[in-house]
């Protein structure tokens, strides 16, 4: 896991908080170097003040809201905040007026996160989806363009759901062999051994009333049977040659009727669906070599910056470079095929070659969106003719983050004529700020709905789950704060400070605890969560429902039942 836990900031208390026993729910052990990873980070925000060990992203980080204690009434002028850290400071000032262009961008453009997340969902729907035939091998990950329409009845024919005896009418039946003149696999099985009818082989074309012939389970049912008795249910009176039932026989049993799943030209699955390899077992099942499906949308990845180290330990200012692994993994997960990251340091002449001669459908940089003095992005993008769709976003962290068109001329792969970004126009760009829990929530910001609707999937439906604790809100920014699920009901779980819903009782109802490390530059927090919970402007109070943008892995990752649930 190599999550170690730093003895120094091992947040004990925080830890002991939610930890009253170091046991799942259901009694099953977690791992345990994912105990301590997930109850380290797991801290309670502003519950524990007292006696609480100083919160690890209070007050030194950038995005730590200031505490009013309460939600502030949308009417009420945001309070002088209690420790507003120094960077917070001058970013409150740029918005304010008393800066360059930056604060020009901020004033100008910068709009609240669920609008953002509405342009980019309406930008990944403007664009038409190309579908294309892909064997079923090669269809994994992209998106059915048409509905899955059973090619044939499931079963196709009455089927036998046990290995036993099919019989015709009531027993005692009389146990008749079958024969199959030609079947060299049978006639290797020798003549002393009745195998009877198997899945796959020929089958008698009838079942006279009183016989009972051996089955396999998923061979087919012969006319007239009306039963099948597992072997384990029967007995063979082998001197008589007959078959006994120990139980009742029910009409139909153990048979599989022919259409049972589906009749041909049932819609199995909707246009839209991801082929999962669930879906590729049913299309196969269903008769289908090929589905008609959206590509997954191409993306290339730039990472930025001078200071970035791809090995080794930071050493004389230089950092490890936290997105090129993380970025290209992420958006595989929300399903985009993604180019190796390429890293073009602070070089705007680079960083416009790679934007003007990119042919994918979407274009990721990190870092220089701000407005430093080698922040590339937005100088690069003017200077290329591309279209601001979203420049800036009232949201912490990762204001600064930005969705672009590049003009189509631009793309290389358009003039060349071939397929060409963003299926036919330029590709998109998606600036995500360098701290790299603001590009995460760059990513799940424009990112994630971008991409659901270049691949032809709708939006997703929001998904809301209740607070347990207090989460402090910026003045007047939207939150994105890393949470982990936790189901209602345990002895340590919401108490009677709980603020609303049935989860306060002691219900089963999930809600979501807010992790510390989730200062802007920490990925801590982060790593040990399941989900970033949407906290409004002002900060909700224990029990409040909010929307959770669920991380794409988090209910593909083995430990996750038992240890966050
Ligand atoms: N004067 C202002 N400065 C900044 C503001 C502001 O409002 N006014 N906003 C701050 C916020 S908030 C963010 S977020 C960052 C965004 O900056 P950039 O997108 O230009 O990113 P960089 O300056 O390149 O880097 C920021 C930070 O992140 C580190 N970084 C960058 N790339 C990586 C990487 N691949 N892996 C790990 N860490 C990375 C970089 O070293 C910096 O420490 O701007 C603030 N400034
Ligand atoms: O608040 Mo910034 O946008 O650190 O991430």
């Amino acid at each position: 896991m190599g999550v170690g836990p730093s003895p120094a900031a091992g947040s004990s208390s925080a830890a002991g908080s939610l930890s009253g026993s170091d046991r799942t729910r259901s009694g099953e052990r977690c791992p345990a170097s994912v105990d301590r990873a997930v109850e380290q980070a797991l801290a309670l925000v502003g519950s524990h003040s007292s006696g609480a060990p100083h919160s690890p992203d209070q007050p030194h980080s950038a995005d730590q809201p200031h505490s009013t204690g309460r939600p502030r009434p949308a009417d009420e002028p945001a309070a002088a905040p209690r420790s507003l850290p120094p960077d917070r400071d001058a970013g409150a000032a740029h918005a304010h007026g008393q800066d360059g262009h930056q604060q020009e961008h901020r004033q100008r453009h910068s709009v609240s996160w669920q609008e953002a997340r509405a342009l980019a969902i309406r930008a990944g729907q403007a664009v038409e989806v190309r579908a294309g035939r892909l064997p079923l091998d090669q269809a994994l990950g992209h998106v059915l363009a048409e509905p899955l329409v059973a090619l044939t009845d499931l079963p196709s024919f009455d089927t036998s759901a046990m290995d036993g005896w099919v019989v015709s009418g009531p027993g005692p039946w009389n146990i008749r062999e079958v024969a199959e003149a030609g079947d060299k696999k049978r006639a290797g099985a020798g003549p002393s051994r009745d195998l009877g009818i198997l899945a796959g082989r020929s089958t008698p074309a009838t079942l006279p009333d009183g016989d009972a012939v051996r089955i396999a389970t998923g061979a087919r049912i012969p006319a007239e049977a009306n039963a099948v008795i597992r072997s384990e249910h029967a007995h063979v009176d082998e001197a008589k040659g007959l078959l006994h039932a120990k139980h009742q026989v029910l009409p139909g049993q153990d048979i599989r009727p022919r259409g049972q799943e589906c009749r041909a030209g049932d819609q199995l699955m909707p246009a839209g669906a991801l082929v999962t390899p669930a879906v590729l077992g049913l299309a196969a099942a269903a008769g289908y070599d090929a589905l008609v499906v959206v590509p997954r949308p191409r993306v290339d990845v730039l990472v930025l910056g001078d200071e970035l180290l791809t090995g080794g330990l930071p050493h004389d200012g230089l950092i490890r470079d936290a997105l090129g692994p993380m970025i290209g993994p992420w958006l595989r997960a929300l399903g985009a095929e993604v180019s190796a990251p390429q890293r073009l340091g602070d070089d705007a002449a680079a960083l416009r070659r790679v934007l003007t001669t990119s042919d994918a459908d979407l274009v990721i940089t990190t870092g220089g969106t701000a407005a430093g003095p080698v922040d590339h992005v937005h100088p690069v993008l003017a200077e290329i003719g591309a279209e601001l769709l979203v420049d800036g976003v009232a949201a912490r962290p990762g204001h600064p983050m930005l969705l672009a068109r590049l003009k189509k001329e631009t793309a290389a792969a358009v003039s060349s004529g071939s397929r060409g970004g963003a299926r036919g126009g330029g590709p998109y760009l998606v600036g995500l700020p360098g701290n790299p829990l603001a590009a995460v929530s760059g990513l799940l910001t424009l990112a994630e709905p971008l991409l659901r609707g270049l691949s032809g999937r709708e939006p997703e439906a929001p998904y809301r789950a209740l607070v347990r604790d207090e989460v402090h809100g910026h003045p007047h920014d939207t939150r994105l704060v890393p949470v982990v699920h936790r189901a209602g009901g345990r002895s340590n779980g919401p108490g009677s400070g709980y603020g609303g819903g049935g989860a306060g009782t002691g219900s089963s109802a999930e809600y979501v605890v807010p992790l510390h490390y989730s200062g802007p530059a920490m990925l801590r927090g982060v790593a040990a969560a399941d989900g970033l919970a949407v906290v409004p402007p002002g900060g909700v109070r224990s029990g409040t429902e909010v929307e959770i943008l669920d991380l794409p892995w988090a209910s593909a990752m083995p430990w996750t039942e038992g240890c966050f649930t």
